[in-house]
């Protein structure tokens, strides 16, 4: 992999690597885009296979915050971190410290947060070096697992598009083909079933499966079979790339609306689904509940306002969606204008400012 070949593509702005012998630390802090503030994202923990998939990784996950957050009208950049490690063995306090320490050594242009494979009390490690990292204890005064407020905005962005798909955006009796019943979509499945949607779940983890089946009397399926359900909406909430050439033609949803992170592989996976006429709600739109909840810790946490504002990704999906049809372009299109347009627009005026301060002290010397 040709790094700054790949860096300059999507102009990202800085890539570290930290890494610690004693505790086992290998960590890739990606930083995308800090136009809108300081980068916020993640920390995802996961066993790559290579050192060049967890780049690759790190840098997809930190270019998809930029966009997160810049659509959710949140004042903040574009980052994330990978730890290469197995999140059930690797662990310990020391490695969450070390980590912790080189945050902090970023002076504040990366915030962390909770990802796959990281928790609440993880973040609380980390805290001990730091502060610029969200998601930890509520006795801290923080939001603790932004999951469940994840859940509950990919719901509400859900219902936004099941209304343009069938008219109504009540979900009761529709049936929902939900890949991955981790944290987020634990919670969603809960609001799903109150509602009284159908549920068909998949999981790697059969404990994970046998929970959902228990609790929301959900049917489970194979992982490889969740694709092609009978179903109205399929929920991708495991890891990204799910949309691609093997599974579009399997597909019998007629919404695409879930928590995972990157869910196409690639943008013709957006056209193609455009043109079959699913409704795709756009990942980083829909998934955004998480980061609103988190980024509230700034301004001192309230849920009640937090909250409020992952309502608003009802509102989001349904504005992505008209943009969509009034310029007859797939949704992922759509949403990434909403997006770069806001950067650009801030890039600019904040540009203009910084120029103007620097005449002023160069006039002065
Ligand atoms: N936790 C959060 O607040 C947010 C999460 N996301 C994204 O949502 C997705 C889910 O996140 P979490 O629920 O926190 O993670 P999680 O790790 O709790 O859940 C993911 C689940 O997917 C399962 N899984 C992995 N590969 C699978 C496969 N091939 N087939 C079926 N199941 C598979 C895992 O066993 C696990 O139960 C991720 O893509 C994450 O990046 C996005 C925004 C916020
Ligand atoms: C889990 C969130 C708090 C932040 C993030 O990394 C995401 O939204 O993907």
């Amino acid at each position: 992999m040709e790094i700054f070949k790949y860096m300059e593509r999507y102009d990202y702005e800085q890539l570290v690597f930290c890494q610690d012998k004693q505790s086992g630390l290998k960590a890739i802090i990606a930083i995308h885009d800090t136009t809108l503030g300081p980068a916020l994202g993640g920390t995802r923990m996961w066993t790559y296979n290579s050192e060049e998939e967890a780049i690759e990784d790190a840098l997809r996950l930190a270019r998809g915050m930029t966009y997160k957050n810049a659509a959710a009208g949140l004042n903040l950049g574009g980052g994330k971190t990978v730890i290469i490690g197995d999140p059930r063995k690797d662990k310990n306090e020391e490695l969450f410290r070390a980590f912790g320490r080189y945050i902090q050594g970023l002076n504040g242009r990366y915030i962390t947060a909770e990802d796959v494979g990281t928790t609440v009390a993880d973040m609380d490690l980390i805290h001990e070096e730091t502060d610029y990292v969200t998601g930890i204890s509520p006795a801290f005064g923080s939001s603790g697992n932004p999951s469940p407020v994840t859940a509950y905005g990919v719901y509400r962005g859900m219902k936004a598009a099941a209304k343009e798909a069938f008219g109504t955006d009540s979900l009761e009796g529709k049936v929902v083909a939900v890949q991955g019943v981790g944290n987020v979509a634990y919670n969603l499945c809960k609001h799903l079933h109150e509602e009284g949607a159908q549920l068909i779940v998949t999981d790697i983890n059969k404990d994970a499966v046998r929970r959902a089946v228990e609790d929301f009397d959900a049917k489970a399926v194979e992982p490889n079979d969740i694709y092609s359900v009978e179903c109205d909406i399929y929920a991708p909430c495991a890891l990204g790339a799910t949309i691609n050439d093997v599974t579009i033609p399997q597909l019998k949803a007629s919404v695409i609306a879930g928590a995972a992170n990157n869910q196409l592989k690639d943008t013709q996976h957006g056209d193609l689904i455009h043109e079959m006429g699913i409704v795709y709600a756009p990942d980083y739109v829909i998934n955004a509940g998480g980061v609103i909840n988190v980024a509230d810790e700034l301004y001192g946490y309230n849920s009640e306002r937090a909250l409020k504002k992952v309502e608003g990704i009802y509102s989001n999906i349904e504005r992505v969606i008209e943009i969509a049809k009034r310029d007859n372009i797939p949704t992922y299109v759509a949403a990434d204008r909403l997006a770069e347009e806001r950067i650009a627009r801030m890039r600019n005026s904040r540009s203009q400012f910084l120029q103007n301060g620097h005449h002023i002290l160069s006039r002065k010397s």
